[in-house]
């Protein structure tokens, strides 16, 4: 397998420096790909040995070609998560001013982030979109536009000069980016984790939702993240991704997983990897019933009663 991690480039994303957290990547190489797509095939093509990609941010929700991306086409799996505090800088060549800036890129993402910000400085300038923030920065090097929201980091790459850092409409803003491969045994329960899923509805009808959610809620899970996504067969087909807290080797979320199971016509399970806030831990304490300690005994029980040894 080639020692190769695959990133959502050119050098200088965001993506990058989160990458780069990791500290398997002083053993890897990194290879800068143009988009999210292309960075997962080269994952299922065996290419490279996984893919680093941005999936989620606190701001506007999901980022869409990730989840399309792992919904449909040959399985992949997440391995780990990685979450990074974001903020903007105003990218232009030497010189510019702000007052001379009539197009402005970033990353589609990258726009609910800055748009107060925008309205407030750069209220005039037209907004094209650029594959990735540190593509729209190529791109103003390259003269197709006058300004882009970049890090800050990524000036000096690509020979530009910050005007404005810090921009960030919402504070705390953070983007969470997953390092995708191909199916694997999940790494081992840390006691903080997260399970990821995507879910087919069998057909329509009321509740149809309340019940897939149930049985999480039954067996104590806490959710993480609920997002529909068309299924493309029409107006009002619809998946849900859904991040669950826990790791399919716990009792009570591989419970819930065999409950969708039976109940979807298809389940397709994305991973358990670790949770990356720090200092995360279990909204639901042991005792509540849902521990797999609990489990057991209450299987054991089952089994004694079944057995007339109760
Ligand atoms: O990594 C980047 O630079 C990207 O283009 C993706 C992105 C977009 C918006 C915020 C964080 C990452």
């Amino acid at each position: 397998m080639p020692a190769s991690y695959a990133y959502l480039g050119p050098e200088g994303t965001f993506t990058e420096v989160a990458l780069r957290t990791l500290p398997e990547t002083a053993t890897r190489e990194l290879v800068p790909m143009v988009s999210v797509p292309a960075a997962l095939d080269a994952v299922r093509g065996g290419e490279a040995e996984a893919a680093f990609v941005p999936i989620e941010n606190s701001v506007e929700g999901g980022i869409t070609t990730t989840l399309d991306e792992l919904v449909a086409g040959e399985p992949l799996m997440i391995y780990r998560e990685v979450l990074l505090s974001i903020t903007f800088a105003l990218l232009v060549r030497p010189g510019t001013k702000l007052s001379e800036i009539k197009t402005v890129t970033a990353h589609p993402a990258a726009q609910p982030q800055v748009r107060i910000w925008m309205k407030n400085n750069l209220p005039d300038v037209i907004w094209e979109s650029a594959a990735s923030n540190a593509d729209g920065a190529r791109l103003v090097q390259e003269g197709r536009y006058d300004a882009a929201f970049a890090g800050e980091f990524a000036a000096q790459k690509y020979g530009l000069e910050p005007l404005e850092t810090g921009i960030h409409d919402a504070e705390n803003a953070q983007t969470r980016f997953v390092l995708v491969g191909k199916p694997a045994r999940p790494a081992a329960p840390t006691g903080a984790d997260k399970t990821s899923v995507v879910v087919w509805q069998r057909d329509d009808h009321p509740g149809a939702l309340l019940e897939l959610l149930q049985e999480f809620a039954v067996r104590g899970v806490n959710l993480m993240l609920l997002q529909s996504r068309p299924t493309g067969e029409g107006i009002g087909n619809y998946c849900f991704a859904i991040d669950a807290e826990g790791h399919i080797a716990d009792r009570r979320v591989g419970e819930a997983l065999m409950g969708l199971k039976r109940r979807c016509p298809q389940v397709r399970f994305l991973g358990s990897y670790p949770r990356a806030e720090v200092d995360a831990q279990d909204v639901r304490a042991p005792g509540a019933g849902t521990s797999d300690g609990e489990f057991a005994a209450a299987s054991d029980w089952l089994a004694r009663c079944q057995d007339g040894r109760f």
